[in-house]
């Protein structure tokens, strides 16, 4: 019998602690990570490029051994036990692997083939269904070499989805896409994460994180900076201030004298940091009001993760790494 319960009860899917990899060069890929993933989250794992992101799935899906800490996947120790845990978690990794000369429906039966725990009387059935959620039914015919980058990231994904997963862990699933291939990428993992799979995936692309995960956990040379729901990340930043007045050089100087720091003036538009502690944006509009400054509109910027990232790490969000 499996050593895995397949009914196993997990609160936290993924679980990393003090997970550290240093490559022979001494490379400190990842340095000390603890992760918690939550099960049913759409966790987005979010880093410029060569933060670790990379490097932690490797070791979550035991691919390379961590040099020391210890990760669990499903409750389960990994790599110790990866070979019980793996069949229920599905992973995209540096784009699929996919025969050019084959058709797209023909690919998956490959994988299916490939898979010993797999029925081969209900092969056909489970790649028409397969094709059919990542919405290929129509190209399943046509050679892979024919797809669009996006059609076979789709395609990778539904060989990741041949066997029903409790996990699904994406490396960069959207890298290199257009929009319109983004767009299809990301409705599909909510409609996955709606159907009940907890989906993992990496980005280098702040806004991807807040258009469809629902946690993340931000990293930046190795280090985990913050994790944990998307709408308190980015809370934890306080929006900019933004005041529009045919007053702005009297405005600043108010803005000032009560706290507001980082000031820009252009033209009839000022902005600025607010205060820390326990001035409340109303106090602020009360004093402009007081001074005479006629205020057109006065309100907060709604903070996004990239203010987080930046508040937290003290640096600007740069993709390029
Ligand atoms: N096999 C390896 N040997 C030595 N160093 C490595 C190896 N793999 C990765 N690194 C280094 O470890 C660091 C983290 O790389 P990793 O690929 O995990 O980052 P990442 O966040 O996934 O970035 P990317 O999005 O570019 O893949 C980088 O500095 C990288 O150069």
């Amino acid at each position: 019998m499996s050593a895995v319960d397949r009914d196993a009860v997990t609160d936290t899917v993924i679980e990393t602690r003090g997970l550290t990899k240093r490559f022979r060069g001494g490379q400190l890929a990842v340095d000390s990570l603890d992760l918690g993933v939550p099960a049913g989250s759409v966790f987005g794992f979010l880093g410029p490029n060569g933060s670790g992101k990379t490097t932690t799935i490797r070791m979550l899906m035991g691919l390379i051994a961590p040099t020391s800490g210890t990760a669990t996947l499903l409750g389960h120790p990994v790599p110790r036990a990866a070979r019980s845990v793996l069949p229920q978690v599905g992973a995209l990794i540096e784009g699929p692997a996919l025969y050019g000369f084959l058709s797209g429906r023909d690919n998956l039966i490959r994988y299916d083939s490939a898979d010993p725990a797999a029925d081969p009387h209900t092969r056909r059935a489970r790649v028409a269904a397969a094709l059919d959620r990542v919405g290929l039914t129509a190209a399943g015919g046509k050679k892979a070499k024919a797809y669009s980058l996006g059609m076979k990231q789709r395609l990778g994904l539904a060989s990741a989805l041949l066997q029903p997963r409790r996990l699904l862990v994406l490396d960069e699933p959207t890298n290199g896409l257009d929009p319109q291939g983004m767009r299809e990428i990301r409705s599909l993992v909510r409609e996955l994460a709606a159907d009940g799979t907890t989906v993992f995936l990496s980005s280098h692309l702040l806004d991807e994180i807040e258009q469809v995960c629902t946690h993340a956990a931000v990293m930046a040379r190795g280090r985990l900076v913050v994790q944990g729901p998307v709408a308190e990340l980015a809370a934890g930043a306080r929006g900019r201030l933004v005041v529009t007045t045919p007053d702005p050089a009297r405005a600043a100087r108010v803005l000032k004298e009560h706290g507001v720091t980082d000031l820009a003036v252009a033209q009839e538009r000022v902005t600025g940091e607010l205060p820390p502690g326990e001035i409340e944006p109303a106090d602020l509009n009360a004093a402009l009001v007081r001074a005479d400054v006629r205020v057109r509109s006065f309100g907060v910027e709604r903070a996004s993760l990239e203010d987080a990232f930046v508040a937290l790490t003290g640096e600007g969000f740069d993709v390029t790494g």
